[in-house]
């Protein structure tokens, strides 16, 4: 392929590991995320000339610890608009590893483009010896730049995978192979070439109902961890919030003693598990009716508050944004 005709791919930087420095190469865990910038990053890259025309642009330079609804809307934004350039064939956002997986489910959500979207970070910042940063750019562009990968919504290439943001999630605090799937990943990079084994069911991006349209900020959300000394006070602290996800025990079980508390607050509760995986059934779940409560389905907490969020903002009815649950 000549150069003119290689896809251009633009780069988003948001700071994370990916853009971590340490002190010396043996030390993964001393360093400072975001500390150098997406320039940087391709510069170390050459290997990408042969696959990609990729621009870099600078975002944020954040530990994604630091991510706020804020910058998700203006992200969100600021994808939107540079998929709608011509010229763009696809994004490659890097990001931390930390809250990763909100960032590209609230993309998955909220960017209307059949182009293909890539969020990819680092376990290991870039001064690592072995660092996985570089290999793990590649392999993103290699997706970005994929026809394949068009219209299969926003996903995640951590690696050697790839993952579709519905349900990926970071798994372990350190490891390397971090990033998991509960259902599996859609596809690997093999070699430098991206294969897919199969698409994400739910809606996203074109075919998704929200909108950031007049959306200033997002409404609230608070997660709260079930464990046997929570009481009420902790869930008094909570009034005001527009939505609270509850990771309960089990199949989503809210103790007994929290449940007048919890309706006090006013805020939409969200029943989800504690246990790390699985589905929140709603059959049988008598006191969601009476309680006006929604579960989960099978998403995890973070992505539901992000979920709940984006509900809020389309209606207030319990069935209806009990269905936007099932759907998504
Ligand atoms: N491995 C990582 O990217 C985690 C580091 C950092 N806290 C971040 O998320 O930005």
């Amino acid at each position: 392929m000549t150069r003119a005709a290689l896809p251009n791919i633009r780069m988003v930087a948001m700071g994370g590991t990916i853009a971590g420095a340490a002190a010396s190469s043996t030390d993964t865990t001393g360093y400072r995320a975001g500390a150098t910038g997406v320039d940087d990053l391709l510069a170390q890259l050459p290997e990408l000339h042969a696959i990609a025309r990729v621009d870099g642009e600078q975002f944020a330079q954040i530990d994604s610890s630091d991510l706020t609804g804020e910058l998700l809307l203006g992200l969100a934004r600021r994808v939107t608009s540079i998929l709608a350039e011509d010229a763009v064939d696809g994004v490659v956002i890097t990001h931390g590893t930390d809250t990763l997986e909100e960032t590209a489910y609230f993309l998955h959500l909220t960017v209307r483009s059949a182009k293909p979207i890539v969020v990819v970070g680092s376990m290991r910042p870039a001064t690592a010896l072995s660092a996985d940063g570089p290999m793990n750019v590649f392999g993103a562009v290699t997706v970005a730049a994929s026809p394949a990968a068009a219209g299969q919504g926003v996903l995640v290439v951590m690696n050697d995978e790839i993952h579709t943001a519905r349900d990926v999630t970071k798994s372990s605090s350190l490891r390397v192979s971090s990033f998991e799937s509960p259902h599996g990943p859609l596809g690997a990079v093999i070699a430098g070439v991206p294969v897919f084994y199969r698409s994400v069911s739910r809606p996203h991006t074109l075919a998704s109902e929200f909108s950031l349209a007049g959306i200033e900020s997002l409404p609230t959300s608070a997660v709260v961890y079930a464990h046997s000394g929570l009481d009420a006070r902790f869930i008094e602290g909570l009034a005001g919030y527009d939505v609270i996800v509850h990771a309960g025990f089990g199949n989503g079980t809210v103790a007994s003693r929290l449940i007048d508390a919890l309706a006090a607050t006013g805020a939409l509760l969200i029943r989800a598990t504690r246990t790390g995986s699985g589905q929140v059934t709603t059959i049988g779940a008598s006191a969601d009716a009476a309680n006006s409560w929604i579960t989960v389905d099978d998403q995890n907490p973070q992505r539901a508050a992000l979920l709940g969020a984006l509900a809020l903002t389309v209606t207030r009815d319990p069935s209806e944004l009990q269905r936007i649950f099932l759907r998504y």
